[in-house]
Formats: C-alpha cells, structure tokens, sequence
C-alpha cells in the first residue's frame, strides 16, 4: 500500500527521507520554511506527516499548525533534540499543541549522507501506539533502510539527544589526538550520562543498549559524517562556537541539547560532568585542554556513579 507522505522541513534529513520514501512507491509532498506560504496546507489530504525540522523550529511549527492539524492524522517526529526555552524533547512540545494526534518517533544510527548513498541502515520506530508502530514498521521500511519498534518514545528521544552532545566530546577529544583509550572511557562514562537523563525523563533501561542509544553513539561519536563531532574537532582546533557553527552552515543539535541538559540536571540535581564540560567550553570558560583536564581530576567514584 502505498501512503501519502508530507514531510515538514527539507533539510539533510527530511530531504534524504523524502527521496528514500519516494523510491519506495509513496507519494511525497512537503513544505520548508524556505518554501514560506502556510505549512497547514500541506496537511491535507495526506496520511502521514514527517517532521525533520531543527529543534529551534519545532515549537514554532507545532503553535502555528495546532488549530489546522486533523485530530487523526499521524505525526511521526524525527528531531533529535531538547528544546532550550521548554527542556522538552520534540514529541514533548508536538504533545503539548497536539494532546490527541496519533504520534511516533524515528531515531536511530542514521547518517543521512550514507542513507542518500544507498547504505545499509537501521532505525527505531518508537510509539506508546504499536499498532501505529507496527504500521510505520511495514510501510516505511526499504530494502537498505531496517525498522525495528519500540515503546519508548521518551527514551528514544532523550538517547537521540544526548548522543549528540557526547558525539560532540569525541570530536573534541579526537581532534586533540587523544588516542583510543580516551576515545573509549569517554564514550562510556557519556553512555553512563545519557542512562542519568534517559531514566530520570522515565525512559527505559533497554532503549538505551539499543539502535537509538549506543547505535547512534557509535556511529555519529565516530564518523566525520556527523556534524556534532566535526564541530568537537573545530572546537579542539581553538574555533569559539560561532566560528565552528559557521564553518560547519548547518544544524548542530548538540550545542543547544547541551545548555538545555544542564539546565534540567541543575534543576534536577543530576551529575552530568561531561555535558557540563562541554557548556563551560561552549561558554569559553575552559580550553578544550583544560576541560579535559578537569574530567580527570574528579573525585573518584565507583563506576556505576555518573
Ligand atoms: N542529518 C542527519 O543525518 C540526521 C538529522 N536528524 C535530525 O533531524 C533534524 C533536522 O536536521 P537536518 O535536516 O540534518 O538539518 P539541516 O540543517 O540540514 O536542516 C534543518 C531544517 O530545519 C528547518 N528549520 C530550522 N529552523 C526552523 C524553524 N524555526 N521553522 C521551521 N523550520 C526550521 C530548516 O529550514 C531545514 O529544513 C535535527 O533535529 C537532526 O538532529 C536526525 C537523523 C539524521
Ligand atoms: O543524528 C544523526 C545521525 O544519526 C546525525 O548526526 P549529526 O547531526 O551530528 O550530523
């Protein structure tokens, strides 16, 4: 069967899902902010709506399209993300403007130059809905492109989140050149962050072994595909954020999820010490160097503590 598609947002992602969807037989239509005109029009007479916006833009969007939003048209969200002004995850502010919609999220290892380039791929479809789950499963799926489903929206989003900020330490860490060992304790005392908030936003302990946890870990912490870790590698270089943000010309979701995670974990009482090293970096209160530094010379712990 095929479906009537709109995406919302023709960036690197929503584009590369427009055509992978496209060559699967479905019908594509979309609106961009570029594209101007009301993006309430595109929401008719379609079955399923995808948004692939910047986190900046998704309360925007959700207040200007809640009035005009049909109460059983699906929304499956696919930024990756904490919005700064609200500490929500997208699926958080869609609920907040649309409390009823039928709604799923897509996060997963999902480079999307390599989708673009017909690579083999693998995502989670996340929905307190499986039967809406279980019917994005089936539909969306290609050949290169492998779903699998959960029921852990808010875990898939708080991982997919997270993993930017930690794949933007390894940038750093990475373009400091130091080596292997570094590279690794960091990508598991960053999973042992990311566990802090997946569980304190009541998400579960599975979600985080999974493709939208250390999946998508693995694969941004370690590919120069990724935006947030070539903005780390800047950042090490000596780049100040704005520097780095104009050289990479596109979305890099981590610098904002990274402020707004340690805004929760101060309201929380929450111990993030990786992600609040990269915010004093950002702020340039540390050099990369001595960011490092201060990482190291944390009292000891045992493992299990963040
Ligand atoms: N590029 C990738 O490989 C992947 C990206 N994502 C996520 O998808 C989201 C979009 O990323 P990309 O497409 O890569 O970024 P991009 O920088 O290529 O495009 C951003 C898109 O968001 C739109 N946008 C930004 N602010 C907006 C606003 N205020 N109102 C309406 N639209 C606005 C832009 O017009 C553009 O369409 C991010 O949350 C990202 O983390 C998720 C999986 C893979
Ligand atoms: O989320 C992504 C891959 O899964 C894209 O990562 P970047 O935004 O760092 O390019």
């Amino acid at each position: 069967m095929s479906l009537r598609i709109t995406v919302l947002g023709r960036g690197a992602w929503g584009g590369t899902l427009l055509r992978l969807w496209e060559r699967q037989g479905h019908r594509l239509n979309s609106w961009s902010r570029r594209d101007g005109g009301d993006p309430a029009t595109v929401l008719k007479d379609c079955d399923l709506v995808v948004v692939a916006v910047s986190m900046v833009g998704v309360a925007p969007l959700a207040r200007q399209l809640q009035d005009d939003w049909p109460t059983d048209l699906p929304l499956l969200s696919c930024s990756k993300g904490i919005d700064l002004d609200t500490l929500c995850t997208a699926s958080q502010l869609w609920r907040r403007h649309l409390p009823d919609v039928p709604l799923a999220v897509l996060s997963g290892p999902n480079l999307a130059d390599e989708l673009e380039r017909g690579l083999p791929a693998a995502s989670v479809l996340s929905s307190q809905d499986a039967g809406l789950a279980r019917h994005l499963q089936e539909q969306l799926r290609a050949p290169h492109f492998r779903l699998y489903t959960n029921a852990d929206p808010i875990g898939t989003e708080a991982a997919g989140a997270l993993k930017n900020v930690i794949a933007l330490a390894a940038g750093i860490s990475d373009g400091l050149g130091l080596g292997a060992n570094a590279k690794a304790s960091l990508l598991c005392r960053g999973l042992a962050e990311i566990a802090v908030v997946l569980q304190a936003l009541g998400g579960q302990p599975s979600t985080l072994y999974g493709l939208a946890g250390l999946g998508d870990l693995l694969a941004t912490a370690n590919s120069s595909l990724s935006r947030n870790y070539r903005f780390g590698t800047l950042l090490a270089e000596g780049c100040d954020e704005a520097t780095a943000l104009a050289r990479i010309g596109a979305t890099v979701e981590g610098t904002r999820t990274a402020r707004a995670t340690l805004a929760l974990a101060e309201r929380e009482g929450w111990q993030l010490p990786i992600c609040g090293q990269v915010v004093r970096l950002l702020a340039g209160r540390v050099t990369a160097r001595q960011a490092v530094q201060e990482l190291m010379q944390r009292d000891l712990k045992a493992e299990a503590a963040p």
